[in-house]
């Protein structure tokens, strides 16, 4: 038995849709859904053998994880749902609070590194989960990621919006990498055979996804009130790929935040995939 994590937002869907649908047999396979902090503690406590996970997760732990191959969340310009809103423009917000969403890691600390090196601000950092409804009811800026973040475009409060990914592209010309998918070293060595075989169903899965965003919005995007436009736009431009660009901007990301990792992937010689 495996158990795999999902993030519990319309951007993972496309990845699973091919299980969602039921095209691909998942047999053998427990999904278990969550925001993607939650599901990093699991990977990392062993609770999951193979999970999207935020990349700064995979950045900080890699000496236990392996990477699946060509498989992320990353977007070029921008992302639509990692926004930093504000009620003042950046500069105003030196020492004033900061609201981060405890369901993010990377988004965090790229808008931490953002805040310090391009804006040069130094504000003071709060953190609100929406599900313990801790958000203060007029927040002066904030941090919100996934559904929620496309959810909150249209309250139209904060005339500040800036999108995390649009701000890195503007550095450093690169996509931006959100989420990947590991394997913990341990359930690899115990499950080789389970693994490959759910690695080759997934990219399938993903396969069957991104043909179908057109019956992906139809049947998702009322559960999060957005319309199917917004819904088809977006994940039109999000890549799910893990291409040499994602792979250099990953890199960089580990630079500029000062971690120190190494990329190791599922070993390509076991992977019996036909193209
Ligand atoms: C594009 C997104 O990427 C996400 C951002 C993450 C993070 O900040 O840690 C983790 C997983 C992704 O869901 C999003 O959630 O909107």
């Amino acid at each position: 038995m495996l158990r795999v994590g999902k993030i519990e937002y319309l951007n993972t869907i496309p990845v699973y849709y091919g299980f969602l649908s039921g095209k691909v047999d998942s047999s053998g396979v427990v999904f278990v859904e969550e925001v993607p902090s939650e599901l990093n503690k699991m990977l990392r406590e062993g609770k999951l053998d193979i999970s999207v996970i935020s990349s700064y997760e995979y950045l900080k732990n890699s000496q236990n994880y392996l990477l699946l191959p060509n498989l992320s969340i990353s977007a070029k310009k921008k992302v639509i749902s990692v926004l930093f809103l504000s009620t003042v423009p950046i500069h105003q917000l030196h020492r004033k609070d900061v609201w981060l969403t405890r369901s993010s890691m990377t988004s965090r600390e790229l808008l931490k590194y953002l805040l310090r090196e391009v804006y040069g601000i130094e504000p003071n950092y709060r953190f609100y989960s929406l599900k313990e409804g801790n958000l203060p009811k007029n927040p002066t800026a904030l941090l919100t990621i996934g559904d929620d973040a496309l959810k909150m475009i249209k309250t139209q409060k904060f005339p500040f919006v800036y999108d995390l990914a649009e701000e890195w592209f503007n550095l450093f010309s690169l996509p931006f990498v959100f989420a990947v998918w590991a394997v913990r070293k341990d359930s690899f060595k115990e499950k080789r055979e389970e693994v490959i075989t759910f690695y080759e169903k997934l990219i399938k899965s993903k396969k069957i996804g991104l043909d179908s965003y057109k019956e992906i919005c139809k049947n998702f995007s009322s559960k999060i009130s957005i319309c199917e436009d917004l819904c088809k736009n977006y994940l039109k431009q999000l890549i799910y790929d893990l291409n040499i660009e994602e792979l250099n901007s990953m890199e960089k990301f580990s630079k500029v935040i000062n971690v120190v990792s190494s990329f190791q992937f599922i070993p390509v010689n076991y992977l019996r995939l036909k193209s």
